[in-house]
Order: C-alpha cells, then structure tokens, then sequence
C-alpha cells in the first residue's frame, strides 16, 4: 500500500560515527518500492550515497533546501541563502562560529556544533531557524523543511505525499515524518521525533531501518 519512502542518512542509515549499516544498504536495495535519500548534507554527498547504496538518485538535501531528481540533472534549489548568512552575521557576534561544507551549500548555512543552540534561537531573526542533526547545526530558510521537499517530490512524481513512509532519527525530519503516511523514528532518535513517529524501532540506526521493513513487511 506504501509506494515509496524516504530515508534519512545521517544516524539513520549511519551510527553515530557515520558508518554506514550494511545490513540496511542490502535490505534498502531489495525493496520494490522508490527509495528517496532525504539529508542535511550537500546534494553531491546525497547523490553519491545514492548511488552506491544502489537506491534511486532522487535526493532531499541541505534539509530540504535542495532536490534533485536524477545523478546527472541540476540542484533544484528552495530555499533562501541570503537569509541564512545575514542569521549567520547575528550569530558571529555572539559566537565563534566554524563553517562546514559552506563552498558547496546553496541555501542554508551548516556549522560545528561547539556552541549553545538555545542561546542562537534567542537571538536569530524570524525568517530562518537552526537545527540540530546530531552531526552538525544548520541554518536553514524558515520555509524550508524535508517534509516540505518531500511534498514537492511526491508532486512532480505523481505521488501522495501520504504514500511515503518516512524514517529519521533527529528534529529535521520531524516534518518528514509528519507529512508522509507512516513515520518511523529509529531507537536512537530524538524524543520530539519519536513524538511524531507512528513506529519507533527498538533497534538503532540502520538495525532499526531494516526492523521497520520488516514490521511494514517490505522485505
Ligand atoms: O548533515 C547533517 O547534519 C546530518 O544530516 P542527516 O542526518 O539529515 O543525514
Ligand atoms: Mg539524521
């Protein structure tokens, strides 16, 4: 009944350290159904993942402020940049900030994570917000999500939103696994995601992914 899902990378499919669960690489591959990588990282990282995990090559990256449809098409790009480095101005007279990938980002702005977030959600401005992926903080457009991403996918794919099963492990999928028709959390998650999960594994990352398959008896 689901046509399609919708993966996290980073401490979904990953541990803690970033390597990657073969047992999840090899269940993903024998799925039926399209799988979408949804990511904070930058769509070249999405992209390559993709391909050697052997999954189709539609990516949501850059928390949804990137989409690409195929390995050799062009970044789609939704979200706005500007905003993201004028909130990072805000946040450099308060802290001291280290830039991740910032040569490669198109629309958010992506930092180490060495500084109070709650302090930075005091003070940056309205049209922006920052998110914690357990790997990195990010900067992003307040219009952009990966649910809001996933929705334009689904869109130009034919699909219902409703027809993706989407699994995650931190605050930026929360909207990813709002907006699809069955949400999975994986035991490691975030509590405010396992709040919005229909499903939350008792294993972790990518033992969780493959125990959420099994559970949808995808595989
Ligand atoms: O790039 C990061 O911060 C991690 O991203 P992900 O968990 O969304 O894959
Ligand atoms: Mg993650």
């Amino acid at each position: 009944m689901f046509k399609a899902l919708v993966v996290d990378i980073d401490g979904t499919l990953t541990d803690k350290k970033r390597a990657i669960n073969c047992r999840a690489v090899e269940a993903l591959r024998k799925l039926k159904i399209p799988v979408v990588l949804a990511t904070g990282n930058i769509s070249c990282f999405a992209r390559a993942v993709a391909k050697i995990i052997g999954v189709s090559d539609i990516v949501i990256a850059e928390n949804g402020g990137v989409v690409r449809f195929s390995y050799d098409g062009e970044d789609i790009v939704l979200g706005d940049r500007s905003k993201c480095l004028r909130a990072l101005e805000t946040l450099r007279k308060r802290f001291k900030v280290e830039l991740l990938d910032n040569e490669y980002r198109k629309s958010e702005v992506c930092m180490r994570r060495n500084f109070p977030i709650e302090e930075a959600r005091k003070i940056l401005p309205k049209d922006v917000r920052i998110v914690d992926t357990g790997f990195a903080y990010h900067i992003i457009d307040a219009n952009v999500s990966k649910g809001k991403a996933l929705m334009f996918i689904a869109d130009k794919l034919g699909l219902d939103v409703k027809d993706f099963i989407a699994i995650g492990d931190s605050e930026n999928d929360i909207e990813m696994l709002e907006v699809a028709g069955f949400g999975v959390a994986v035991a490691n998650a975030d509590e405010k995601l396992k709040e919005v999960a229909d499903l939350v594994t008792s294993k972790p990352n990518g033992d969780g992914v493959v125990e959420a398959l099994e559970f949808l008896g995808l595989i």
